[in-house]
């Protein structure tokens, strides 16, 4: 299938980004606001995908605990209209969600897509919502759950510490809170295997858990980037592993929670590791890649 015909929301964003460099059409939120519906209409009348990828969204964790109905109204009332238009004109969605739908695990046991979400976060409830709704519109869809997107471009965990560390020569990091370091180039990737069985009519599950191999937590993957860092005569800090209870930010993390990716492995095969892309972004970030 040729990439062009997947329409892509949040163009401007990391993902939308990445999809829109695979040569997926990735319109911003100026030409595509998906809370406006007349413009979700517009921007389908015009493109004629086979295939729409919702990577739109209010991704402002702890803005969010402030910014309630601001979240609400792009993750869960948007995600709903897109869902709608996409299930009027028959076209197939990929609905792109998140590990805090989820609050608190076991890293050694990963939960399924079997698990029943239970966010404690603003940003987790409208993305939780958002699924809902997706659900609710009726069309044929799949939503994928994504953890600890990064990327070469703009802010991230990677960039987050980097330069906290420039300022500071201790650190401390949370150790758990355990995620899978997803780069958007490779999640793109898979989105549009994913993209391809879909068109084909093949049997897709509603929802698959996405990322790559070697859970981690927060204290562990920065261990890896000072590692890179001090490699390449960046910052390398003294680092503290302490509870997130300790680390307070306005809004919650789940503690212990990694995705189970199996079955989207099964179908897709597993994505590639995470840790040279993470490699090169701190290498690239310290101007010496
Ligand atoms: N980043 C992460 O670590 C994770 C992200 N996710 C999910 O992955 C998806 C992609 O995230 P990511 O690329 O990192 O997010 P970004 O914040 O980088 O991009 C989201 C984009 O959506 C745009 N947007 C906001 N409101 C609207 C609207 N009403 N209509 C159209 N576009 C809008 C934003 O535009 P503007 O800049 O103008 O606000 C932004 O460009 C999201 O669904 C997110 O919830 C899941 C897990 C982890
Ligand atoms: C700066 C810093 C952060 N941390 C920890 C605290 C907190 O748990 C975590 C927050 O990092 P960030 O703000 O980069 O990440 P955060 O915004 O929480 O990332 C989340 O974004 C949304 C969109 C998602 O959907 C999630 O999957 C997840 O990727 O990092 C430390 O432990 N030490 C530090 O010095």
């Amino acid at each position: 299938m040729d990439a062009n015909a997947i329409l892509v929301t949040g163009g401007s964003g990391r993902l939308g980004r990445a999809l829109g460099r695979l040569g997926c059409s990735a319109p911003g939120r100026e030409l595509l606001d998906i809370t406006n519906q007349v413009s979700i209409a517009q921007a389908i009348r015009e493109a004629r995908p086979v295939l729409v990828i919702n990577a739109a969204a209010y991704t402002n964790v702890d803005g969010a605990e402030a910014e309630a109905d601001r979240a609400h109204e792009i993750n869960a009332t948007g995600a709903g209209l897109i869902a709608e238009v996409c299930a009027e004109e028959d076209i197939p969605l990929i609905h792109i969600s998140t590990d805090m739908v989820f609050s608190e695990g076991d890293p050694g046991q990963p939960v399924t897509e079997q698990a029943k979400p239970a966010p404690n976060s603003v940003y987790g409830q409208s993305k939780l919502d958002g699924e809902l709704a997706v659900r609710a519109a009726g069309g044929r869809h799949s939503i994928a759950r994504v953890s600890w997107l990064f990327s070469g471009e703009g802010e991230n965990f990677i960039t987050k510490i980097l330069a906290v560390a420039a300022q500071r020569d201790h650190l401390r990091l949370v150790d758990d809170e355990y995620g899978r370091p997803t780069h958007v180039d490779a999640l793109a990737a898979h989105l549009l295997k994913l993209s391809d069985l879909m068109v084909a009519n093949e049997n897709v599950p509603p929802l698959l858990h996405l990322g790559p191999p070697d859970p981690v937590s927060r204290y562990g993957w920065a261990r890896e980037i000072f590692d890179v860092s001090d490699e390449y005569g960046g910052p390398a800090p003294e680092m503290t592993p302490v509870p997130g209870s300790t680390f307070p930010t306005p809004a919650e993390r789940a503690r212990g929670l990694v995705l189970d990716v199996t079955l989207a492995d099964g179908l897709l095969g597993p994505m590639p590791e995470w840790q040279p892309m993470s490699a090169s972004v701190v290498r690239n970030f310290l101007g010496t890649a």
